[in-house]
C-alpha cells in the first residue's frame, strides 16, 4: 500500500533528451529521514536549505519536500518492509532525492540498504568532494592543501556483497569448484572458510572513469589519479588502472608521459594540461597525508573509495562535514559520507554539516547555485564564529558548543 504523500504544491524535476534537467520553481524533492542521527540532521538540513532557497530567490523558488521511506522508519510504516518498492520508484521518478544514513548490521542480518539503493538504481558514481573550510579543526598541519574529489565506483567490487558464509553448502560448493575445476590450491584453510567474489568489469570501470575525467575537464581541475591495489589483485584492481588509462587515451586523446603509463591531454575548454596518473591504494593513504596538494580528482574502486572517503574527511575536520552524491546518468541521490552514529541518535548533538553540504551539492545539481553559495557562506560564517557542534568544539580553542539544531540556526544567521 502506498504511504508517500505527494505535495500538492510541487512539480516533478524531469530529464531532457540531452540529459540536462528541467527544474520547476517548486520541485518535489523526495527525502529519506534516515536511521540513528537521521532524526536529528535531516530536519536541520531541510530548514537550512529552505532558508537558503528563500533568501536567494526572494520566495520565487522553493522546495516541496516529499518524505519517502527506507530502513527502520519504512519497516514501521510498511509493516516490516525495510526497502519498499514505492521508495525506489519515487527516487527514479522524481530524479533528484536526498537521504539520511541507514543502519546495516555487522556480520549477519540484512545486507546494506544503502548499497541496495545504489545497485537497484544503478547509481554507479559515488562523488565525494573533500575540502577544508577555513577555521575547521584538523589533525594535520596544512588542511588547506586538501582539495580532492573522490569518484568511487559504486556498483561493483567486493562491496557488491557476493559472498557465502563459512561452513554453508554454498561456500563449500564454491570451494570445491575452485579446487576441482579451476585448479586453485591457495585456499589456506578450505574446511571452514567464508568466500567473497570481487567483480570488476571494463564497462563498470570505464563509465566511472569517463565521468571523473569529464568532471576534471568541466571543473578545470589539474589531474586525475587512479587509485588501485593492482600489484596484488591484478585482474580486478590492476585491470581498473589499465582500463582507466585506456579510456583516457582512446576517448580523451591522452598521450603517454615518458613512455607511460602516466599520460596527459589538454583540457579542450581551457587548454590546460590534465595529467592522468595512478597510485597504489596503500601508498595513497600516506600520500594524502604527506603530499595532499599533488592530488585532485580521484577515481577508484568501491572499497578503496569507502576507506579513502573517511580517511580524507578526517584531514579536513571529520565525517561530520563530508558530503556526497550517488549518481547514474539521470538519477541523483545525495547523502552524507557518515553513517547513523547510533550512540548520538535523537540527542540533537551531531554535526548536520555533511548532510547540509550534500544538499548544497544537490542545489548545484539543480542549477540553483545562488542558494548553494548561501549555504557555503552560512557554514563558513558559523565555523569562523566558532559556534559549532561537539565534534569541532572539542578540537577548537574558545569555541561555543552548539546543538545540531542550534548549529543549523547559526548557518542560517550567517547567510545574511
Ligand atoms: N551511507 C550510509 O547510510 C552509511 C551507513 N553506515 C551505517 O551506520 C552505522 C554506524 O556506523 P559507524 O561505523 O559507527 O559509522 P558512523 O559514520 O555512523 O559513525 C562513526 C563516528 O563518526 C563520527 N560521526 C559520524 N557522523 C557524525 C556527525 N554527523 N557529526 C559528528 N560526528 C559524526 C562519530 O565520532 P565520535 O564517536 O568520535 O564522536 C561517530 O561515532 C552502521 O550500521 C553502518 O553500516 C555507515 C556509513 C555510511
Ligand atoms: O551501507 C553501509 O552501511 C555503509 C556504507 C558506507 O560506509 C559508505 O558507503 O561509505
Ligand atoms: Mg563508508
Amino acid at each position: 500500500m502506498g504511504h508517500i504523500q505527494v505535495p500538492a504544491n510541487g512539480e516533478k524535476v524531469t530529464v531532457n533528451a540531452d540529459g540536462s534537467l528541467n527544474v520547476p520553481n517548486t520541485p518535489i524533492i523526495p527525502f529519506i529521514e534516515g536511521d540513528g542521527i537521521g532524526v536529528d540532521i535531516t530536519p536541520v538540513m531541510r530548514k537550512v536549505i529552505d532558508a537558503a532557497v528563500s533568501n536567494a530567490y526572494s520566495g520565487e523558488k522553493s522546495i516541496a519536500w516529499m518524505e519517502i521511506f527506507c530502513g527502520e522508519k519504512a519497516a514501521e510504516t510498511y509493516s516490516g518492509d525495510w526497502f519498499p518498492a514505492e521508495t525506489l520508484e519515487a527516487i527514479k521518478d522524481y530524479v533528484v532525492s536526498i537521504k539520511g544514513p541507514l543502519t546495516t548490521p555487522v556480520g549477519g542480518g540484512f545486507r546494506s540498504l544503502n548499497v541496495a539503493l545504489r545497485q537497484e538504481l544503478d547509481l554507479y558514481v559515488c562523488q565525494r568532494p573533500v575540502r577544508w573550510f577555513n577555521g575547521v579543526p584538523s589533525p594535520v598541519k596544512e588542511p588547506n592543501k586538501v582539495d580532492m574529489v573522490i569518484f568511487r565506483e559504486n556498483s561493483e567490487d567486493i562491496y557488491a556483497g557476493i559472498e557465502w558464509k563459512a561452513g554453508t553448502d554454498e561456500a563449500n560448493k564454491v570451494v570445491k569448484f575452485l579446487q576441482d575445476e579451476m585448479g586453485v590450491k591457495k585456499i589456506r584453510f578450505p574446511q571452514n572458510v567464508g568466500i567473497g567474489v570481487k567483480p570488476v568489469s571494463e564497462e563498470g570501470t570505464k563509465r566511472l572513469v569517463r565521468k571523473a575525467l569529464q568532471y576534471t575537464i568541466d571543473q578545470d581541475r589539474d589531474s586525475l589519479t587512479l587509485v588501485h591495489k593492482g600489484n596484488i589483485m591484478k585482474f580486478t584492481e590492476g585491470a581498473f588502472a589499465d582500463w582507466g588509462y585506456e579510456l583516457a587515451r582512446e576517448e580523451f586523446g591522452a598521450q603517454p608521459i615518458d613512455g607511460g603509463p602516466w599520460c596527459s591531454f589538454k583540457n579542450p575548454n581551457t587548454g590546460k594540461e590534465i595529467v592522468v596518473k595512478d597510485v597504489i591504494a596503500d601508498a595513497m593513504l600516506q600520500q594524502i597525508l604527506l603530499r595532499p596538494a599533488e592530488y585532485d580528482v580521484i577515481a577508484t574502486l568501491n572499497l578503496n573509495g569507502d576507506y579513502l572517503s573517511d580517511a580524507l574527511a578526517a584531514q579536513v575536520g571529520g565525517i561530520g562535514i563530508a558530503p556526497g552524491a550517488n549518481l547514474s546518468d539521470d538519477v541523483a541521490l545525495f547523502e552524507a559520507t557518515h553513517g547513523t552514529a547510533p550512540k548520538y541518535a535523537g540527542q540533537d548533538k551531531v554535526n548536520p554539516g555533511s548532510l547540509i553540504l550534500s544538499a548544497e551539492m544537490m542545489l548545484r545539481h539543480l542549477g540553483w547555485n545562488e542558494a548553494a553559495e548561501l549555504v557555503v557562506k552560512g557554514m563558513e560564517g558559523a565555523i569562523e564564529a566558532k559556534t559549532v557542534t561537539y565534534d569541532f568544539e572539542r578540537l577548537m580553542d574558545g569555541a561555543e558548543l552548539k546543538s545540531c539544531s542550534e548549529f543549523g540556526d547559526e548557518v542560517i544567521k550567517h547567510m545574511a
